[in-house]
């Protein structure tokens, strides 16, 4: 249990945290009994079995893209979706991979952290220009003591942080034993707010630096305004605005604290639905999710000169990051959401198309892979520069079909 502050209870009323040794007791068992995902491991019974066919559900043939099934299965991709207007034009699941079923989204979880900061900053919330301890004063003493809000989500902190994901000595392997994503080891952080609370730089603001723990902070922020859980802002704030066809799903470390770089989990569907919003002006279904200012000052792209990201703008020499958005400064004017082992959420302005695609590398960064999804996307974008009219677009019920046949 955290020392430190005072943060969301996971109920309203709550006497104390519930913990993996108190939970089945009361009065936390009015609340774990109907969260257990939250407090123990536990795995989906499916409505349907088998959940997913058995054969590939492909239906590419709206796209005019050489090679694209191919392509799709040499960047080992398990779900890919062409969201063109309001048509799902294309869509790919691999074999044992259902259209329904949940897919982790890695740092794509950042990007939707960035709106929910947005959705505040309109509301008078948050002030960008603020600094963080103004809102977390835990953080004083850390490296986020003098940094403001806009550095946050620009990444443009110097941290002490490593991000070699493959390195078990870096910093951001203890971020993830400290959340729940690894084994704890002795004298590592209760939890992901005391692992904050822990970060040091040298004092530099400016230029950009990636680093996951920046979106746990704006996570926290976002807690001390709203009061509520970040799992719960995330679903005020921006799921229940999206229509989605289902719940989606967040890490949670063992205070509760939802894992907002890199936990959420959704359907390539509904995450498609984020990137209509994108194009919408920030305007969803269910109602308005950010301002058009906010949703324009990403599509525009950040600093160029900040940018200081070699793998990045190895494929996009005008790259930047902004508000938790990577802009690839191309003609197109395509920024897209990325996460390791290969998940891209791309938004396509100039044809006003959303390209989902979510991806289970063997590995979290290749710049061989990057370099291949990162041509598919563009040449599945251009492929949609010529109209689309003459040709058969299946629709939604199409897609049924094809399903039933691939099953
Ligand atoms: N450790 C918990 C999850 C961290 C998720 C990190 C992540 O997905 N990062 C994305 C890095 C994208 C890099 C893009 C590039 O340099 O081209």
């Amino acid at each position: 249990m955290t020392t430190i502050g005072a943060h969301p209870p996971r109920y309203v009323g709550a006497a104390g945290q519930p913990t993996v040794d108190s939970w089945q007791e009361g009065p936390h068992n009015r609340w774990t009994f109907a969260h257990l995902g939250e407090m123990l491991p536990t795995a989906s019974v499916t409505r349907h079995f088998p959940a997913a066919p058995a054969a590939a559900t492909e239906r590419l043939d709206a796209l005019a893209v050489p090679g694209l099934s191919q392509r799709l299965e040499e960047s080992y991709t398990d779900a890919f979706l062409v969201l063109h207007r309001n048509n799902v034009i294309a869509e790919y699941y691999r074999p044992g991979f259902a259209p329904d079923d949940l897919h982790l989204v890695m740092s794509i979880s950042k990007s939707m952290c960035g709106l929910v900061v947005g959705a505040l900053v309109d509301s008078g919330d948050i002030v960008t220009s603020d600094r963080v301890v103004h809102y977390v004063p835990e953080l004083a003493g850390s490296a986020y003591d003098g940094p403001t809000i806009q550095h946050v989500l620009d990444m443009a902190i110097h941290l002490n942080y490593s991000e070699d994901y493959m390195d078990p000595a870096s910093e951001v392997q203890t971020h993830d034993r400290s959340s729940g994503w690894r084994t704890r080891r002795d004298g590592d952080p209760q939890d992901t707010y005391e692992f904050l609370t822990t970060l040091t730089g040298n004092g530099t603001v400016g230029r950009f630096q990636y680093c996951s723990a920046n979106t746990d902070v704006l996570a926290w922020i976002i807690e001390r305004v709203t009061g509520l859980r970040y799992s719960e802002a995330l679903s005020k704030y921006l799921w229940s605005k999206l229509d989605a066809d289902r719940d989606a799903t967040i890490t949670v470390d063992s205070s509760g604290f939802g894992f907002a770089n890199g936990g959420v989990s959704c359907t390539a569907r509904d995450l498609a639905r984020v990137g209509r919003l994108m194009l919408d002006g920030g305007v969803g279904p269910a109602g308005r999710v950010v301002s058009e200012g906010w949703v324009r000052s990403i599509l525009a792209g950040g600093d160029r000169e900040a940018m200081a990201d070699a793998s990045f703008t190895g494929i996009h020499p005008q790259g930047s990051y902004t508000r938790q958005w990577w802009c690839t400064g191309n003609e197109r004017g395509n920024v897209t959401g990325i996460g390791i082992y290969g998940q891209y959420l791309w938004i396509d302005p100039a044809t006003d198309t959303v390209v989902v695609q979510l991806s289970t590398w063997p590995e979290p960064d290749s710049g061989h892979l990057h370099e291949l999804q990162n041509q598919l996307l563009l040449d599945v974008s251009r492929s949609l520069d010529q109209p689309l009219a003459s040709q058969e677009i299946p629709t939604e019920e199409t897609a049924q079909e094809s399903k039933e046949t691939a099953a």
